[in-house]
């Protein structure tokens, strides 16, 4: 997968988010947004998800722009702010019925994915009851369920204790081994450097450096 994001600039009521930012990533690396509170890293997130709309610029995901030729990446999974689960069901019931849309994955595959982010497929604990770090680890099984070649995470690893920090590095390092194309944010400094093959700081909307 080849993503290309150009000149791509985003103003919400006055205000500049996105200054034309341009950007390449390609499957196989994992790729760090860095930057303080409000710089733009989950609005461009948003962004390259689909979930919003820029009034300039282009995402390119290979060849097909969005907005033009699809509405959203055909396979992207995401994890961007709190998802938001049934509350009333379990885990694996929240993650059964939202396969059901694409009936992409198994019921195996989906139980053997709330395993890799350490959550007890048969746990009858309804959503609502959840600790924070078990939700956390939820919507980073969701957003992975479906084995999307574009995988998208912002700060996957708040709320998580120091097992579920490490849990979900690895997984994070054997999605970009499998051949995923990796998005990151997270406020660890170091974490993010030692993740990522690549990264983007950014100020007020902006790319400032490269590293
Ligand atoms: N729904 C909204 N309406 C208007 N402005 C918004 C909205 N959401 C975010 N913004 C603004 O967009 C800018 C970028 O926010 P964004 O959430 O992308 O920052 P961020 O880099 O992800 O920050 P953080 O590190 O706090 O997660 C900020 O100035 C923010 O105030």
């Amino acid at each position: 997968m080849k993503l290309k994001v150009r000149n791509l600039s985003k103003t919400i009521k006055g205000n500049i988010v996105l200054n034309h930012i341009s950007l390449e990533m390609e499957s196989g690396h994992i790729y760090g947004l860095q930057g303080k509170n409000g710089c733009g890293k989950t609005m461009l997130m948003r962004a390259i998800c689909g979930l919003i709309l820029c009034q300039e610029g282009q995402i390119e995901i290979d060849g097909k722009i969005m907005g033009k030729d699809m509405t959203f990446p055909d396979n992207v999974g995401a994890l961007i702010e709190n998802p938001s689960f049934l509350p009333n069901c379990s885990g694996m019931d929240n993650l059964e019925l939202l396969a059901a849309i694409r009936k992409k994955v198994s019921k195996e595959e989906i139980r053997g994915t709330l395993e890799k982010v350490g959550l007890n497929p048969d746990d009858p604990k309804k959503y609502r009851k959840y600790s924070l770090g078990m939700k956390q680890r939820l919507g980073i099984a969701c957003a992975i369920m479906e084995k999307p070649e574009l995988v998208i995470l912002d700060e996957p690893f708040n709320a998580l204790d120091i097992s579920g920090v490490e849990l979900i590095r690895e997984m994070i390092f054997r999605l970009k081994e499998e051949g995923a194309l990796v998005i990151l944010a997270c406020h660890d400094r170091e974490e993010l450097e030692n993740l990522s093959d690549h990264i983007f700081v950014m100020n007020g909307g902006r790319i400032i450096e490269e590293i």
